[in-house]
């Protein structure tokens, strides 16, 4: 196999590749940009016009993702894969990766969108150098932009594979887009309703691409995610990269749950407190009346809204940070 197809074995050990630019018998050409970072390009009478991005890592200790990417990457460079897409692979924080952990200093996918100018340190540069190599990718025109963040959960989860999609004013969500994501195999959707700091949100709002965070199961070490089944979206990648993909029935999303944000838990202070269990998982439901969570000055969130669920629980995050969201069903009528 050529060695770029080894981009995790190489980022793993922080090593540069001797060879920047290596070309598969396929006449695929394989281009490392950067640590964590490769392009690949079918030859150009083969080329279909999508652009595919590609990552994972973000949070370094969510490895089934990672793995997903590098077997793809791997018949890619054997040649068992035969790209009609332009794909840009990312390993988005190579150091937590190596610690096996979600981040170093500061949680890489709370830095886009210009968070990472306010910021400083290793994990500001990187989710800097992450934009720049996303906008670099996506800025031909007059082709076709899609984004998957890959990411897996810190907890269990009622539904196990979800996405969440971004939002920007005026935008409408895409049903064909959401047919596409259910034949992948995920359960359910959370339909953002405002603006966000993560990676799916910057390519979404200013690249214009159709961007998806994907949640896979529970993070475990490399290695260990025989529970983590990401077979429908293995299959599905390979169709989309292969340009193969048979067409989605968009009328009924085919069983896929939709929800909405009804509010997102900021944590304000060190005195916050979430009253909920520490095994709790997500997609969990609460009463109206529930005290979810307590903060300084008599803060206190108090479950409204019939319905709601609870995702990404976690109080140890920084405070001004999403300590959790609420989420509440909602329907496909305002789909594009
Ligand atoms: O399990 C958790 O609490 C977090 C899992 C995770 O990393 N989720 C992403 C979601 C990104 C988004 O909002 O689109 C994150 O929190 O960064
Ligand atoms: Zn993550």
């Amino acid at each position: 196999m050529l060695a770029l197809g080894k981009l995790l074995e190489l980022t793993l050990a922080g090593r540069e590749p001797a060879e920047k630019t290596q070309l598969t018998v396929e006449g695929v050409r394989m281009r490392w940009l950067s640590e964590g970072a490769l392009e690949v390009r079918p030859p150009e009478a083969r080329d279909n016009g999508l652009d595919l991005l590609l990552s994972a890592g973000i949070h370094g200790n969510e490895t089934a993702p990672i793995e997903l990417l590098d077997r793809l990457l791997h018949d890619i460079a054997r040649g068992d894969l035969k790209p009609r897409a332009r794909i840009l692979f990312l390993f988005g924080n190579p150091e937590a990766m190596r610690k096996g952990e979600r981040f170093i200093e500061q949680d890489v996918n709370r830095l886009f969108n210009g968070r990472h100018e306010q910021s400083s340190g290793s994990e500001a540069l990187r989710a800097c150098e992450l934009e720049r190599l996303a906008a670099s990718f996506f800025s031909k025109p007059e082709r076709q932009r899609l984004h998957y963040d890959l990411h897996t959960a810190i907890r269990g989860s009622k539904i196990e594979q979800f996405a969440l999609y971004p939002w920007k004013e005026g935008r409408q969500h895409s049903r064909l887009e959401l047919a596409r994501l259910r034949a992948a195999g995920m359960e359910a959707v959370l339909l953002q309703n405002k603006p966000s700091i993560v990676f799916s949100s910057y390519t979404y709002d200013k690249l214009d691409a159709e961007a998806f965070t994907l949640e896979l199961g529970k993070a475990r070490p490399f290695g260990h995610n025989e529970g983590v089944n990401v077979s429908l979206l293995e299959t599905r990648l390979k169709q989309i990269i292969e340009g193969t993909e048979p067409e989605t029935a968009q009328a009924g999303l085919d069983g896929l749950q939709l929800f909405s944000v009804a509010r997102e838990i900021i944590k304000h202070s060190d005195a916050f407190r979430l009253n909920l269990p520490a095994d709790i998982e997500n997609f969990s439901e609460l009463e109206p009346g529930y005290v979810l969570a307590e903060d300084l000055a008599d803060t206190r969130w108090v479950i409204e809204e019939p319905g709601a669920r609870i995702i990404f629980p976690n109080p140890k995050v920084k405070n001004g940070l999403r300590a959790g969201i609420l989420i509440v069903p909602t329907t496909d009528e305002n789909l594009a």
